[in-house]
């Protein structure tokens, strides 16, 4: 079932649960490797990175047991073999997330180097030279990170570390590293994603002393253990912005509930300026649109947050597509992040790429209409891009390959049925 066939045209109504956060939910994941005590997660969102990532900690001999409700309780009492494999994180660079906390606790780890990946070549010598100066040994060698504590040593060392660009999975597992290092560590140029908010918040819950996350100096004083705590994974703020996109394209209503409008902020007001209202609630966030062919199409910038994400470029960038007037987009966070595009001309979209540079005219106003085609996902917002212009498209949309999606969307055909989509997952 690796389809999803969208039949265009129906405005939304309704409620969506807004889901927990992918990318807090892997290195949470991970973090529990830094205490031999029982962790406890709540809000772990249906994922297939997330069945990734407990596949690589079973595979390290840790027991990780998951329930239908989202809790999953890691045990990392005992490990037999500090390794993450290339076979598992080929499939998710997130698995990268392991090598800090392996280190800091057992002195040792072998992770395999993620390579790149279609939005980019992504590399992780951040991390690398970050571990470096905590006092770690690293080679790289046939594919694989080789990290240890030098002979004599039991913790890593303290050190202040300013990472050449924001580099948020870097900041995490420096973040994990430095929480069992001896003394104290700076991390300069930090990256200030919620994501590591939410972590720290995990972390400082299992014992760890951290102060300026959120910031761009997270301190971290090491202790000599952590201890096991329950900790409730942060709303999916990329999930709840891709809603608020589709709503905003298709025209209509929601209540988003759990979502978190305060993590959101450089979507909104692009929302707000294309003319949608937007409003931050206690249960969520409300949205009511006229439908994009009423909107006006807004330019942005990518950048690191809380500037405008990276990761919901392409699902913006639909919207632009449909609505009034001429956008530029520009993406500064990865070299190859517009493969959207190719498959929205597809459709009938209006845009032009030059390097990092989009520049979209939009149909609202022309007369002009998306027109249902069969496309192809190249990668996970990628992806939602293309169900957003689905959903809006005359006739029906294929998209195929959408095994990308479900690497980081919880059963999104669902909650667009839920509120009133015509969309199903096919053969
Ligand atoms: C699991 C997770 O949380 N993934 C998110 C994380 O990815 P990820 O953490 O991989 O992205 P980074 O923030 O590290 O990447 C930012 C930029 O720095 C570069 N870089 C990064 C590290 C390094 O050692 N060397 C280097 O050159 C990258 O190639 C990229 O150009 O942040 C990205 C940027 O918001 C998001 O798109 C991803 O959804
Ligand atoms: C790029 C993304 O994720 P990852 O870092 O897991 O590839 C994303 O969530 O959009």
């Amino acid at each position: 079932m690796d389809k999803l066939l969208i039949r265009g045209g129906r405005a939304l109504a309704g409620e969506v649960l807004v889901s927990g956060a992918k990318n807090a939910a892997l290195p949470e994941l991970c973090a529990a490797l830094l205490t031999a005590e029982p962790v406890t997660l709540h809000n772990v969102p249906q994922l297939q990175d997330v069945s990734t990532m407990l596949r690589l900690l079973r595979n390290m001999g840790v027991q990780a047991e998951r329930s239908d409700d989202g809790t999953v309780r890691i045990d990392a009492s005992s490990l037999t073999s500090p390794e993450a494999p290339y076979e598992l994180v080929k499939t998710m660079r997130a698995s990268v997330l392991a090598l800090g906390p392996l280190l800091a606790r057992f002195g040792e780890a072998t992770v395999s180097l993620p390579g790149g990946c279609a939005i980019g070549s992504r590399p992780v010598d951040q991390h690398i030279k970050g571990l470096q100066a905590m006092g770690a040994e690293i080679v790289v060698e046939h594919g694989y990170i080789i990290a240890k504590l030098p002979a004599g040593r039991t913790r890593l060392k303290g050190a202040r570390i300013t990472t050449d660009m924001v580099t948020v999975t870097g900041t995490e597992n420096l973040l994990m590293a430095a929480t069992l290092a001896e003394g104290e560590t700076v991390l300069e140029n930090a990256a200030q994603e919620p994501e590591i908010g939410d972590l720290a918040e995990m972390l400082i819950a299992m014992g760890a002393q951290i102060e300026g996350h959120g910031t761009s100096r997270i301190r971290v004083q090491g202790v000599e253990r952590l201890h096991g705590a329950t900790h409730r994974v942060v709303a999916d703020r990329i999930e709840a912005g891709t809603f608020l996109c589709a709503v905003a394209a298709a025209g209509g209503q929601a209540l988003l509930r759990h979502g978190r409008a305060d993590h959101l902020d450089a979507v909104i007001d692009k929302l707000r300026e294309a003319g949608v209202q937007v409003e931050a609630v206690p249960e969520g966030i409300r949205i009511q649109s006229p439908g994009a062919a009423q909107l006006r199409a807004q330019g942005f910038r990518t950048t690191e947050y809380p500037g405008f994400p990276t990761d919901m470029q392409a699902q913006f960038m639909a919207l632009n597509v449909v609505a009034q007037g001429t956008s530029t987009v520009t993406e500064t966070i990865f070299e190859n992040r517009f493969m959207h595009v190719n498959e929205m001309l597809r459709l009938g979209a209006r845009i032009q790429t030059d390097g990092k540079v989009a520049v979209i005219e939009g149909l609202g106003g022309s007369g002009a209409r998306l027109s249902g085609a069969a496309v192809m996902a190249t990668d996970l917002r990628a992806s939602a891009s293309l169900v957003i212009a689905g959903l809006v498209a005359d006739g029906e949309t294929l998209v195929d390959r959408i095994y990308h999606l479900d690497r980081g969307y919880d059963r999104m055909e669902a909650k667009l049925r839920g509120l009133g989509a015509d969309i199903e997952r096919i053969a």
